[in-house]
């Protein structure tokens, strides 16, 4: 499969970057292998994204509502008819395995579809006056909307965010990950090929720089992102109060495992949310907070989970962890791990070794070993950074009070899960538990569509929540008052 060259998108014309720099996307399996060049955008690029989307939105807007809703729907079916293509691609640009390629591939155009719904139902509200005038509200587009995604669902979460804001009749700059190009242009495509005009949908390529002069811009009316809790918060600090922004980052998601659960069932949904997606997942379990009962039995059952799980390209059959995404992302989960020994964590399973040592086919890809540490500090940074990446943490505590106390004791507030028969304390775990989605006997991961979906702290912005139908159509609109006398 050769490299396929990705270019920025500005105004219906496919463009390089102002810079002229174009870069490899490789890989990640097997980094010999180029999947994608794309242009390294920048501050030029973003100025000329913004302009062109700017001046375009309007007659989108002026589209009738049922007319863009149903080219979201045929883009869905543009999608749909790419399901086994784009499965490829996505395993071998992102690198997660061809199951969780294929659930994403499924997922996205079901986005669409939901979102093209939406199009036809947001609408204002007429208010009683009892003086013969009428007073109305409308629900108008915010816009021009910058859309920042990660590589981790390159398809799911940009669906997610152009799906509403199209809908509304915005116009949007996208801009990809870098190392998801190729995705992010296939999305667009099916965009424009189901029939949303080119001045409301630019694509713009490259890394930090050009994200950081896209969101610089005061033509933007909303920026959309997601990433981590980092880049979030330096998005934050630039836009105007007046731009909306709605920022979804990182997570350090605990699973509380109390004395009454059923061991079987928590290991297979631990090992389910840590080691899913090679442990790339904001919504990932990377803390297991268990009642000491039960501590060593259920260690014991999630280090063999953990043991048996075949490290591999996404492509091959039973393979049940890709590699990480960079060579970057490889040697910030193995730096988290050597950190960890270093702070005196007990290595139960996994740890820095090269996978490669036992399976010289994976000489050439960023692999890392799934990793289960015991006895971990709670203030450990293990038990309080995010790892983004297959290792798991072990914390013991005495009672479901301590384990709420050390569930709290990161910045992050995203998932959590109990695994538990007692209702009652479930019920109160939900109550309490400072996190935006709560799992009882669920993993952390893995989200209903039609859900909202968003976290606390400093995992979320708190103006709104991504997938939750008509109340994301908000973040995209702008209510007016209308008073009219005849
Ligand atoms: N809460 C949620 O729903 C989710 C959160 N995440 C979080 O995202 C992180 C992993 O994704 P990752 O892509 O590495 O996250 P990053 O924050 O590194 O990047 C996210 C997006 O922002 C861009 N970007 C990078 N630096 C800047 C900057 N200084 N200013 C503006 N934009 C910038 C990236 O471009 P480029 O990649 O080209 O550098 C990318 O498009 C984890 O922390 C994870 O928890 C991931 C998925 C879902
Ligand atoms: C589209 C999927 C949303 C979940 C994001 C995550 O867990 O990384």
């Amino acid at each position: 499969m050769g490299a396929h060259p990705v270019r920025n998108l500005i105004d219906g014309a496919r463009v390089d970057s102002a810079t002229g720099r174009v870069r490899e996307r490789r890989d990640p399996a097997d980094t010999r292998e180029v999947v994608s060049t794309f242009p390294e955008s920048d501050a030029k690029d973003a100025d000329a994204a913004v302009t062109a989307v700017a001046a375009g939105w309007r007659a989108w807007a002026d589209t009738a509502p049922e007319r863009r809703g149903r080219a979201l729907e045929r883009a869905a079916d543009v999608l749909e008819a790419q399901r086994e293509q784009l499965i490829e691609e996505l395993v071998r640009e992102e690198g997660k395995t061809r199951a969780e390629a294929t659930i994403e591939v499924s997922r996205t155009p079901a986005n669409l579809r939901f979102y093209a719904g939406e199009a036809l139902r947001t609408a204002g509200r007429t208010l009683p006056t009892g003086d013969g005038s009428l007073v109305f509200t409308t629900r108008e587009p915010v816009g021009v909307v910058a859309a920042i995604t990660p590589w981790n669902f390159p398809l799911n979460i940009p669906s997610r965010k152009l799906g509403p804001a199209l809908a509304a009749g915005n116009g949007v700059v996208f801009k990809p990950s870098d190392v998801t190009p190729l995705l992010g242009q296939r999305l667009a495509d099916a965009l424009l090929e189901g029939g949303v005009p080119a001045g409301a949908l630019a694509v713009l390529h490259g890394g930090a720089e050009v994200s950081q002069a896209l969101v610089a811009d005061d033509r933007l009316g909303a920026i959309t992102f997601t990433g981590s809790t980092a880049v979030g918060e330096s998005i934050h600090r630039v836009v105007r109060a007046s731009q909306r922004t709605q920022l979804e980052m990182g997570g350090k998601n605990p699973v509380v495992v109390l004395e009454d659960a059923d061991l079987d069932r928590a290991a297979a949904l631990i090992a389910k949310g840590a080691f899913g997606l090679s442990g790339q997942a904001c919504t990932g379990t990377s803390r297991v907070i268990v009642h000491t009962d039960v501590h060593d039995a259920l260690l014991e059952r999630v280090a063999a989970k953990a043991a048996a799980l075949r490290v591999g390209p996404g492509l091959a059959q039973g393979v049940d962890l890709g590699p990480q995404a960079t060579a970057a992302q490889q040697q910030s989960v193995l730096g988290h791990v050597r950190r960890a020994i270093d702070d005196g964590a007990r290595l139960v399973v996994g740890g820095p070794g090269d996978p490669a040592d036992d399976a010289p086919e994976l000489a050439h890809g960023h692999f890392v070993r799934p990793t289960v540490f015991a006895d971990v500090d709670p203030a450990s940074a293990l038990a309080t950074e995010e790892v983004f990446g297959p290792v798991l943490a072990f914390l013991r505590v005495a009672s479901m009070d301590e384990a709420l106390r050390v569930a709290d004791a990161t910045r992050f507030g995203l998932s959590a899960a109990i695994v538990t028969a007692d209702v009652g304390r479930a019920l109160r775990f939900a109550r309490e538990v400072p996190a935006g989605l709560v799992k009882i006997n669920q993993p952390t991961t893995g989200q209903a569509m039609n859900a909202p979906f968003g976290g606390l702290k400093d995992s979320s912005t708190q103006t709104s929540k991504e997938q939750a139908g008509a109340a994301m159509m908000a973040f995209y609109t702008v209510d007016k008052t209308v008073y009219l006398s005849a």
